[in-house]
Order: structure tokens, then sequence, then C-alpha cells
């Protein structure tokens, strides 16, 4: 069991009083191990049904699943495949209360290694636009390959502060994740580090930087915009009082209640002092939702749903729409096509898209004199692929993007990714992305394709970067007149695991090295 800290363990006893010893008890019980169904890449009734491991609903994701500890999700061609986000359950509930829909224009100012990005990218099924952050530059590494693997094309990937961003987006986003940098005390059960790390000025240390966060996220909100702020800390510090210093200072922002049901528990006004500043809209703040692990199958979490206010004009039609049911607003059932129109809604089946459209268009940056003209890539698009792109060309330096429509003026900022990295020109020569087969939804998205079943030791081969001979009708071509020699998606059960070469038999392995199977 995990040694927790004395003093810890005394502000825990002081707050919790009769509940005390249930909370304790729960350090003794098994943490919980979850998976995510990727819902860019197929549904979760689809993937419960081919899921290598057993799996068990979780209560409050209708993606999300528990899987017994002992299974090593990490370690499956689907993992590779990006059909799954291994998460710890408690932490896939924040982003279900931001209420995110396609078409929205979302920002995660505090999102490494991405669990919740990538949750928030399958919401938006690649329709409008999803700015990912974080200030940590190894951390947003992590973040930048979470993002690719798990197939999300209209992600811009930032490492930036807070404030620096504010001033750049003011009023510009329709949702924020704020999932704050916190002492990490809900973590204990499942991480020694966090308790080795902890010390009794920790809560006041976060607390600190929580508020300035928090203030300069809500800066960045548009009027009429959902702002959720979360942690994996228990401490009042770090939550009732952060939002109640967001209360006092806005005006134009209100706590949305959260329901206590499914093993939420409300939130504690109680613990923060008078000198929250808060006054009469303190109460508030027990709308706010604490998970605690003795009383659901999960870690500690805190969650605050903040909505601001809409502008004067808005305000009616924004209420109308609040009061229409979710479900006459987005139709269940069907999974909207990722890449369809505005507004359109194409492929019924698991990961299926439009397949009409055009070329992405160039945004003539690329074209500009001293850089790289994207010509080659827009050839390669043409000859190689069968479905169309989304967003809008920029090459920088030698790297090819897909902006995504919407998306922020970047200059001078820290963009790791400043669009779906799709490729690089050499030498005149277009060159995939791994990053580009990830954002394929199936195997004859592609011209030329291998898929793999999911038993073939030779999809395991493919992952450590072997180089693979195969028959020749093993190659699938989209028709006679496609030349077998040339690049080609890599599968397994139809889902793209990277690029290979074909020539002659042999598979050139293109899968990256930092990416393989160890
Ligand atoms: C709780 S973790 C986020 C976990 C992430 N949301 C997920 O679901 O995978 C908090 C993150 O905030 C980042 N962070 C710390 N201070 C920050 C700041 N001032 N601005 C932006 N990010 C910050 C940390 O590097 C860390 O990755």
């Amino acid at each position: 069991m995990t040694k927790l800290p004395d003093t810890f363990l005394r502000n825990m006893e002081r707050l919790l009083r009769d509940e005390y010893p249930a909370f304790l008890a729960s350090y003794a019980m098994p943490r919980e191990q979850g998976v995510r169904a990727n819902g860019l890449k197929l549904s979760a009734e689809t993937f419960a049904r081919m899921s290598p491991f057993p799996l068990e609903p979780i209560r409050w994701t209708a993606d999300g699943f528990y899987t017994p500890e002992r299974e090593r999700p990490g370690k499956h061609p689907y993992y590779h495949a990006g059909l799954y986000y291994i998460q710890e359950p408690s932490a896939m509930a924040p982003v279900e209360w931001l209420d995110v829909r396609p078409g929205d224009k979302v920002l995660d100012l505090c999102a490494a290694p991405g669990g919740k990005s990538t949750q928030i990218a399958a919401k938006l099924q690649g329709r409008g636009l999803l700015v990912t952050n974080d200030n940590q530059p190894d951390r947003v590494k992590a973040l930048a390959k979470n993002i690719e693997r798990y197939g999300a094309t209209n992600a811009i990937v930032l490492n930036e502060t807070p404030e620096r961003l504010a001033p750049r987006m003011p009023q510009f986003f329709d949702k924020i994740l704020v999932d704050a940098p916190c002492s990490g005390e809900g973590m204990f059960r499942k991480d020694d580090d966090m308790a080795k790390a902890w010390d009794e000025e920790a809560p006041r240390r976060y607390a600190a930087m929580q508020r300035g966060i928090l203030a300069r996220a809500a800066d960045m909100l548009a009027p009429g915009g959902r702002l959720v702020y979360s942690t994996c800390t228990f401490s009042p510090e770090e939550n009732e009082e952060v939002v109640a210093s967001l209360l006092r200072d806005r005006s134009d922002f209100r706590v949305v209640p959260i329901p206590a049901e499914r093993g939420f528990a409300h939130g504690r006004p109680d613990w923060i002092g008078a000198d929250a500043g808060c006054g009469e809209r303190c109460p508030d703040l027990a709308g706010t939702a604490r998970l605690w692990p003795h009383r659901l199958r999960g870690e500690g979490h805190f969650i605050a749903v903040l909505e601001r206010e809409a502008a004067v004009e808005g305000r009616e039609a924004a209420l109308a729409i609040a009061a229409e049911p979710a479900a006459e607003r987005e139709p269940s059932g069907e999974r909207p096509s990722r890449h369809a129109g505005k507004g359109g809604r194409a492929g019924q089946r698991d990961g299926d898209r439009g397949r009409t459209g055009g070329a992405p268009k160039p945004s003539g940056r690329g074209t500009s004199p001293g850089t790289t003209d994207p010509a080659p890539f827009i050839a390669f698009a043409a000859e190689q692929l069968t479905v169309p792109l989304p967003g809008t060309v920029d090459v920088l330096r030698d790297f090819v993007y897909l902006v995504p429509d919407g998306a922020p003026g970047l200059d001078g900022l820290k963009a790791v990714r400043p669009g779906w990295f799709v490729g690089t020109i050499r030498g005149g020569r277009f060159e995939p992305s791994h990053a580009l087969a990830m954002g394929l939804s199936r195997d004859a998205d592609s011209v030329r394709s291998v898929s793999f079943a999911v038993g073939d030791a030779d999809a395991i081969r493919y992952l450590k970067g072997e180089t693979l001979q195969l028959p020749d009708d093993r190659l699938r071509r989209s028709g006679p007149d496609v030349p077998a020699k040339g690049y080609c998606l890599i599968c397994v059960d139809g889902y793209p695991l990277g690029w290979a070469k074909w020539q002659n038999g042999m598979l050139k392995n293109e899968y990256p090295p930092g990416w393989r199977w160890a």
C-alpha cells in the first residue's frame, strides 16, 4: 500500500470526518485501469465486440471501459492503430461535461500527455478546431505523438504559456478545458511518486498557479461559451477556492451544476473560508463535483463547469438552444463523417467518410518565393489517396501541414504542430508522414494497402520495423491501373498502422523508429 504523507492524512481526516475510514480503506483497494474507444476510428460498440481484453463499461463515459489490471493494453497492434487510448477512468469525466459538438473551436490549455485532448478530438469528429497546449517542452512531444496516434486531423499543438496565448486569442473559443497542474492528491493510490513529491505547501503553491491559468482561460472564452476546470486533487485550496476566485473577479461567469449521480459527490463550499470572496455566489460551488475513490471506481478528481454569459444580443438565441433537447441538436445512432463539409453527414459505417471533394487548398504561403512549393504533396494526394483531405496546405520549411479551417494566426507562437503534419518535401519529392497514415480511416483510403489480421505475426514484425516479403496477392490495389510499386498503407484488420514501400513483393518498412514495438 502507498505510504501516504502524515499531514495529508490529518487534513483529510479533518475534512471528511465520518467518511474518513472509508476513504482510507480505499487505498487498500486495487487501482482501476481504463481504456477509451477512439470514436474517430470506430464506435464503442464495435470496439467492445473486437476488444482483445475483457471490458466493463464506465458509468460516466459512453466510450470508456474498465480493463483488468493484469492486461497490458499498450502492447497490442490495435493500440498502435490508435483504436483506443489508455486512461484512468475518473480522468474521462471532465470532457463529458465540456459539451463538445462537431464544429466547435476548443482549447485544451494544460493538455499533455493528451488523454483529454484525444477525447475532445473524438467528440469533434474532425469538424471544428482543437487547439491543444502545454507549457512544458518535454511533455508537449508526448502530446503531439498521442494526438497523431489517435488520428486527429483538425488539431494544432502549441507549447505556450496562458499569459502569451490570452492576448492573442481573446474570446476566441467556444469551449475551454483547464485540466490544471495540481498537487496530485487524488493520484496517490495510482502513483507512489506523487505521494513522495507532495509537501504541505504544495496545495497553496499550486493554487496560486491555478488561479492565474484559469483567469487567462476565461479571457479566451467566447460569450456564451463553456469552460471546465478540473484537477486530480482533494485540497479545497486548489478546487472550490480557485473557482471562487473566478466568480469573485468575473461576474459574467456562473457555475453550471453537475448532478450528484453515478457516484459523483457535490463540491464543498463549506470547506473554504469566507475570505474566498465569492460572497452570495459561494453556495453555487456545491454544484461542482468531487469524485472520491471510496464512492466510485476511479481515482480522486474535481470538476467545475462554468459558463460565460452570452453577449446581450446573443443571449436569447443561446437560451433557446440550451432549452432544446440534446437529441434534436445532434442526431445519435450514427457517426457523422469526419471530413464531410460543414453540416454534412456522410458515412454510416464505422470510420467511413465523405468520398467527394477535391485536393487540399494551397494557402498561398507555401507558394511564395523562398518557400517550398507544395505541388509534390498535391500530386501525391491525388495519386495515392482515395479520399479528400481537410484544411489548407501550408509548407513551413520543408514540412507540409494541413491547417484546420478557422485556425487562429500563430505568428510568434511556439507551434509544435500548426496543423495536421502530413509529410516532408525533400529534393522535390513528397514523403508522407506517419501522422498522415494515422489520420486515414481505413485501408481503402490508399490506392495500395496490405491489411494483416490481428493474430498475424507479420503485423508485429511490421511494428518492430522489419522488412517483410509477401506474395503479390497480399497487395490490395484500388484498380488495375495502379502500379504495384509505391507507397503502401499497412493496416491491422483494415485500420491503418503506417506506411511501407512495396517493390517486387518486398515491403520496405517506414514505421518510425520512435514508435516501434519494443
Ligand atoms: C494534469 S496535467 C494534464 C493532463 C492532461 N489534461 C491529460 O488528460 O492527459 C497538467 C499539465 O499542465 C501543464 N502545465 C503546468 N503549468 C502550466 C501552465 N502554466 N500552462 C499550461 N500548461 C501547464 C503540465 O505540464 C501538465 O502537463
